[in-house]
C-alpha cells in the first residue's frame, strides 16, 4: 500500500512532550549514547510482549519465530536503524505511545524542568526519557511499524519540533524499524565500533541478540544475549556462574560464594550474588562503593545505586534485576526509592543468611572469608545496619584467649563460668600483643576466656553495643575493675581457686600502706593507686579508669593524632606478687621517703612498658634503676 497525501495525518505533541523535546533536542552531553539503551530496551520489550502474546497465539510468530533486535547503518545518508521483530504498534497505539507521556517516570521528570537549560540537560541524563531521547542525537525520527498479526504498516514522523504525522505504509514483516537522521555532530553513531561499545554496557544481558548489519553482509552479534540470572538454576553449570563472575564482577579470583534466587511477591527481582574469595585491594579506600549493578528488566541501569547495598557489605559482586523500576529512573530517585529500600534489606537479609549457614556447615572455609571482610562486616555493627544487628552478632568471629582458631559470642557464652556476669575482651593492636597484655593473666589463671578485639573498628562497636549479647554485657579487661572474685574457676581450669593461700597472705594492712605511698609519690601521673586482681605473674599494670576511654583507643587516636592529651590512668598493683610484698614490708618497717619514691616511679615505668608504651623521663628511670640494682648487687 502505497500513502496517499490525504492519508497522512498530522498531529501537534502533547504540550508535556514538546516541552520535553525543546530539552532534548538541546542537549549536548557525554551520556546522549543512552538514546540506543532506550531503544533496544523498548525493541527488547516488544519481543517480550510478543513471545508472552504467542504463548495462546502461536500464529502470531509462524515464519519468524526467534527474535532479534538489528542495529545498520547507511554513512551516505547518516541515518542508523533500530529494527526488531517484536509485537508493533497500530496506528492507534503510535499516537498513544509516541504522541504523549504515557509514563509516570517521565511525567515526573518533566514536572521537574525548570526551563533553565543548563539544569534540565542535566537532569535528562540523569532520568533517561525513553523514545524521546532519539531526538539526543537525531533531527529526524521515522518509525515503521507493523503489529504482529496484522498487515497494514504505518509510518510516524517527526522532526521533534511541535509536530508528527502518521501515514498508512508498507512494511515485510511484523514488528518495528526506527529511522535515526543522525545529526551532524552525532556522526559517532554511525560507527560500529562505537555502537558495539555501547551495547556491551548498556544490553549485554538483553536476553535478545543485537545485531549489526552491514550492507547485505550477515550480521554480527554485538551482545551476550543472555541474562543468566534470569535462567533457572538448575539449566546453570558451576562454570558458567564463574564465567559470568568473572566477566560481570571484573574478577581474576574465583567466587567464595554465590547466591543466586528469584524474589516473587510484592517485588520481583532477580539476584546473582558473589562473595570473593580475594579481598579486593581497595576494600578500605573512603571512595569504595558496592559492585552491584542494578539491572531493570534485563537493561543496565548503573552499578552504582547508592542504598540498594549497605556499605558493610562493599565486597559483594554481581546483578540485581528489578522487575518493579521504572527504567528511567534517576540516581536521586534510587536513593529515597522504597522498592530499592525493599530489595535492599531482602538482599541483605538472604546475604547474612548464607554466610551463617556457610558459618556452621564449614568453619575453615568461613574462617578464609572472616580473615578477608570480617573486618568490613563489623562496621554494620555501628553503622546503618541497627535492624541486622542480630544476624551480624552471629557472624562475628574473634581469636580468643582460650581457643586456637576462631570463637563466636555464641561459643564464647557456652563456656561462660560460674558467677560470671559480662562477656569480656581485649583491644589491642593485634593479637600478640593481646596475648602479651598484664592485664590478662589473672583471667587466665582462673579459665575466664577473654576474646582478643584487634581490628580498630572493634573499639566503635563494642562501645554501641548497649544491649551487650545475650543479655551480657562487653566489658573491656583494660577498663574499670575487674572484679574476677565472684567468678568460680572449673578444677581443670590451670591453677585452683585459691592458689595464693599456699603462700603466706600477703599483709593487707602492709599493702595499703604501700598503695598510699605510691599514690602519694606519683600524685598527678596517676588517676589513681589500687590493688587488683586481674594479675598473676605481673606486678603492675595501667588500666583506664571506668568512665574513660579504653586504653587502645585512646593510643590509636593519640597515633593518628586525633588526640592531645591522654586521660590518666589507673594504676594497678598485684598484692601477691613478692615484689609488691616486700615493697609493702619495707614500707610497714618505715622504709625512706627516697627510697618509695624511687620504687613508685619505677613501678609506674614498668607498666608503661608492658603496655609498649614509652617510658616519658628515660634519664630519671635509668638512674633510680641504677641506684635499685646497685644495692641490689
Ligand atoms: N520498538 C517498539 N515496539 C513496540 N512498541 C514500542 C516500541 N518502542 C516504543 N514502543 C511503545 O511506545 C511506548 C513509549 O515508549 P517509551 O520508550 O517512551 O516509554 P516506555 O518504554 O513505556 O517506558 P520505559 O522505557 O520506562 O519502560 C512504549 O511503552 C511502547 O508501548
Amino acid at each position: 500500500m502505497t500513502a496517499s497525501s490525504q492519508s497522512v495525518e498530522t498531529r501537534t505533541f502533547q504540550a508535556e512532550v514538546s516541552k520535553l523535546l525543546k530539552i532534548v533536542a538541546n542537549a549536548l552531553y557525554s551520556e546522549r549514547e543512552v538514546f540506543l539503551r532506550e531503544l533496544i530496551s523498548n525493541a527488547a520489550d516488544a519481543c517480550d510482549k510478543l513471545r508472552f502474546l504467542a504463548l495462546s497465539k502461536p500464529e502470531l510468530t509462524v515464519g519468524d519465530p526467534s527474535f532479534a533486535i538489528r542495529l545498520a547503518v547507511d554513512k551516505d545518508a547518516g541515518t542508523l536503524t533500530v529494527a526488531d521483530n517484536g509485537v508493533g504498534m497500530t496506528e492507534a497505539e503510535l499516537h498513544d505511545n509516541l504522541g504523549t507521556i504515557a509514563r509516570s517516570g517521565t511525567a515526573a521528570f518533566v514536572e521537574e524542568l525548570s526551563g533553565d537549560s543548563k539544569r534540565d540537560v542535566g537532569l535528562i541524563g540523569q532520568f533517561g526519557v525513553g523514545f524521546y531521547s532519539a531526538f539526543m542525537v537525531a533531527d529526524k525520527v521515522e518509525v515503521l511499524t507493523r503489529k504482529a498479526g496484522e498487515d497494514q504498516a504505518w509510518l510516524w514522523t517527526s522532526d521533534g519540533i511541535g509536530e508528527y504525522s502518521v501515514e498508512p505504509a508498507e512494511k515485510a514483516g511484523r514488528g518495528t524499524v526506527i529511522t535515526l537522521h543522525l545529526k551532524d555532530d552525532a556522526g559517532e553513531f554511525l560507527e560500529k565500533s562505537r555502537l558495539q561499545q555501547v551495547v556491551r554496557t548498556y544490553s549485554d544481558h538483553i536476553p535478545f541478540p543485537v545485531t549489526f548489519v552491514e550492507a547485505d553482509a550477515e550480521g554480527e552479534t554485538l551482545n551476550k544475549a543472555s541474562a543468566l540470572w534470569t535462567r533457572s538454576k538448575s539449566e546453570i553449570s558451576e562454570d558458567d556462574y564463574k564465567e559470568f563472575y568473572r566477566h560481570a564482577g571484573h574478577a581474576a579470583d574465583e567466587p567464595w560464594l554465590t547466591v543466586h534466587w528469584k524474589a516473587e511477591g510484592r517485588i520481583e527481582y532477580h539476584a546473582l550474588l558473589f562473595v570473593p574469595s580475594q579481598r579486593p585491594f581497595d576494600l578500605f579506600h573512603p571512595e569504595r562503593r558496592h559492585h552491584v549493578k542494578l539491572y531493570v528488566k534485563r537493561v543496565f541501569i548503573t552499578d552504582d545505586a547508592e542504598g540498594l547495598v549497605p556499605s558493610w557489605l562493599r565486597f559483594v559482586k554481581g546483578v540485581i534485576d528489578c522487575e518493579d523500576l521504572p527504567l528511567n529512573v534517576s540516581r536521586e530517585m534510587l536513593q529515597r526509592n522504597p522498592v530499592v529500600a525493599s530489595v535492599s534489606q531482602a538482599v541483605t537479609k538472604r546475604i547474612l543468611g548464607e554466610l551463617k549457614k556457610k558459618a556452621e556447615s564449614d568453619a575453615d572455609a568461613y574462617a578464609e572469608f572472616w580473615k578477608s571482610f570480617g573486618a568490613v562486616l563489623k562496621e554494620g555493627l555501628y553503622g546503618d545496619g541497627l535492624e541486622h544487628r542480630e544476624a551480624l552478632l552471629s557472624l562475628v568471629r574473634f581469636r580468643s584467649s582460650a581457643r586456637d582458631g576462631l570463637v563466636s559470642l555464641a561459643d564464647y557464652v557456652a563456656r561462660m563460668k560460674d558467677g560470671q556476669e559480662a562477656i569480656y575482651y581485649i583491644a589491642a593492636e593485634s593479637e600478640q600483643a593481646a596475648a602479651a597484655s598484664p592485664q590478662l593473666e589473672g583471667f587466665q589463671k582462673k579459665g575466664v576466656e577473654v576474646l582478643y578485639m584487634t581490628d580498630p573498628i572493634d573499639e566503635f562497636w563494642v562501645q554501641m553495643l548497649f544491649e551487650g549479647y545475650d543479655g551480657k554485657p562487653l566489658k573491656s579487661i583494660t577498663r574499670g575493675g575487674a572484679d574476677l572474685k565472684s567468678i568460680k574457676a572449673d578444677q581443670a581450669d590451670g591453677e585452683p581457686d585459691d592458689a595464693s593461700k599456699d603462700e603466706p597472705g600477703a599483709d593487707q594492712g602492709a599493702v595499703a600502706a604501700l598503695v598510699a605511698s605510691v599514690k602519694l609519690a606519683l600524685g598527678d601521673a596517676v588517676k589513681d593507686v589500687r590493688t587488683t586482681d586481674r594479675l598473676a605473674d605481673s606486678p603492675v599494670c595501667l588500666i583506664a579508669d571506668e568512665g574513660d576511654m579504653d586504653m587502645n583507643l585512646e593510643r590509636m587516636l593519640r597515633q593518628h593524632k586525633q588526640l592531645d592529651e591522654a586521660a590518666k590512668r589507673v594504676l594497678e598493683v598485684n598484692p601477691d606478687h613478692p615484689l609488691i610484698r616486700s615493697l609493702a614490708e619495707r614500707v610497714k618497717a618505715g622504709a625512706p621517703g627516697p627510697a618509695i619514691d624511687d620504687a613508685a616511679h619505677l613501678l609506674l615505668d614498668q607498666a608503661r612498658i608492658l603496655e609498649g608504651e614509652p617510658v616519658p623521663d628515660a634519664k630519671a628511670f635509668t638512674r633510680r634503676l641504677s641506684t635499685v640494682m646497685v644495692k641490689g648487687l
